[in-house]
């Protein structure tokens, strides 16, 4: 009996997978696809080429939505780029996390062999930022960092908490401290986004406290626990999702007694809360990204680059914040063949290639003789991919479209455009599948 149920799964993967294989080093990554009727999966395995085995790794963070087609292209040791078409740009890539320090970290944490998918690039725009991770981990820490060198891009969304407030913490500021029955009378009344128990105490987050972030027109910050985050995810609002973790849980006590601003009772709360926050961190789809959080310079550093932020967008460089580090987004016209015709979305339309080059300053001032921009629509050739080998982040910033006119770029332009990287890039053969383009600043 067992082994024709085996028999019927392998006949059936072998009619119904669609599968990429992509080499990297001494091992060949098969990235297929599995449909049964109940549910569609995307099911990696492994070839180690010298021994000639084969292994299923374990698969954390959240899946890409299948599509019928996707390429996949390696970019370095670390990660596969994948792209899938038919479907959203902001949905359409991902990276396949092969080697990656929180791989790594993995890997010697489960004793097995992982893989992880992150979300790509695209679609980040101005959302909320949801950050989570066990107490102790260096949110705050992190958060005040990103709020004081981009108090203009970021507002914090102040939640409402039952618990009492630390010495240095301000009423209004760091948290509304609040009596429980108000807080669940707010609840009961619909006012709060999300809100769960935590460590014993009750925390939430208002819908007003968002909206006083965004109505400013700031980029919302939410610094709430996994459940909150699992309700965010549930709610209408779509924001990043980022989860940090600390280099051990060893540092993390060190860390939590360190602050020296709960008792020990509640410290052995938190920590023991802390071993279940990271176990639910790898569920499926909740978290788009993980940091890890050892060095904190490096940690910051890894967070504002999913954030988009280069050094020099700091909130003194007001050239930076008109002349837009945001994206542009273009829907696709028209496809024949390589070529394909945008149409940007925005009120940019109507001022066409002079708002494109004073949005993309350095990009322009290298390639304005080649592009040629219509007011409102814009004839370009399909784009490549151009993935980085040596950024060092995780997700952001690794990859950019190159944008050609009727000429190619000559290596020249190439590396002028992409001065901080290598020439290495590949083609995405599939990207005529996309249905939007986003450009966005490159970190020069
Ligand atoms: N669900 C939810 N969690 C929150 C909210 N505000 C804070 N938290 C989380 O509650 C937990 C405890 O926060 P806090 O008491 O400030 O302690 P800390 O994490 O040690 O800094 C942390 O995981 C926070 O992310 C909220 O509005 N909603
Ligand atoms: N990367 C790091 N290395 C060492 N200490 C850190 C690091 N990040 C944060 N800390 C310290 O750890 C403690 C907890 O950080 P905090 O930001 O309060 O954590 P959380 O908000 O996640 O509870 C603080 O004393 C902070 O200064």
């Amino acid at each position: 009996m067992g082994e024709e149920a085996v028999e019927f799964s392998v006949e059936k993967a072998a009619t119904n997978c669609k599968q990429s294989a992509v080499d990297v080093g001494d091992r060949t990554y098969v990235i297929g696809r599995s449909d049964d009727d109940s549910k569609s999966s995307i099911i990696i395995k492994i070839l180690d080429k010298l021994t000639q085995t084969w292994v299923v790794p374990t698969v954390l963070g959240t899946q890409p939505t299948l599509t019928e087609s996707q390429s996949a292209i390696p970019v370095n040791d670390e990660k596969i780029l994948i792209i899938e078409n038919g479907v959203p740009l902001n949905e359409s890539i991902w990276f396949l996390e092969i080697d990656t320090p929180f791989v790594k970290q993995q890997r010697k944490i489960k004793g097995t062999e992982v893989v992880s998918w992150s979300k790509g690039v695209v679609g980040v725009g101005q959302k909320p930022v949801v950050i989570s991770g066990p107490s102790g981990v260096g949110k705050g820490t992190l958060i005040a960092k990103l709020m004081k060198d981009y108090p203009s891009k970021f507002g914090f969304s102040v939640s409402h908490t039952t618990r009492s407030p630390r010495e240095k913490e301000i009423d209004g500021v760091h948290y509304h401290f609040t009596e429980r029955s108000k807080i669940e009378k707010d609840i009961s009344e619909g006012k709060f986004l999300e809100f769960a128990h935590v460590h014993g105490n009750v925390y939430g987050t208002s819908i007003e406290a968002v909206e006083s972030v965004t109505d400013e027109g700031k980029r919302c910050i939410l610094d709430i626990d996994v459940q909150g985050a699992r309700s965010v995810r549930a709610s209408s609002l779509e924001a990043i999702f980022i989860f940090v973790c600390p280099p051990s849980f060893k540092e993390l006590e060190k860390r939590l007694r360190a602050r020296g601003t709960e008792t020990e009772e509640q410290i052995q709360k938190r920590l023991r809360n802390a071993r279940a926050e990271l176990d639910q961190s790898n569920s499926p789809g909740l978290f788009d990204h993980l940091l890890v959080n050892d060095d904190l310079e490096t940690c910051y550093e890894n967070l504002k680059k999913l954030l988009s932020l280069d050094d020099d967008q700091e909130d003194s460089d007001d050239l930076f914040i008109n002349d837009g580090k945001q994206t542009t987004s273009y829907s696709i016209v028209s496809k024949h063949d390589s070529e394909i015709l945008l149409q940007p979305e925005t009120d940019e339309a109507n001022n066409g290639a002079a708002s494109f080059y004073s949005e993309h300053k350095g990009f322009a001032c290298h390639c304005a003789s080649e592009v040629r921009w219509a007011s409102t629509t814009s004839k370009v050739r399909l784009p490549e991919m151009i993935p980085s080998s040596t950024s060092q982040s995780l997700h952001m910033d690794a990859i950019c479209f190159k944008i050609t006119s009727y000429q190619e770029y000559t290596p020249h332009h190439l590396q002028v455009q992409n001065k901080h990287r290598p020439q290495a890039f590949a083609k995405a053969e599939n990207a005529v599948g996309l249905e939007a383009i986003t450009i966005w600043r490159k970190g020069d």
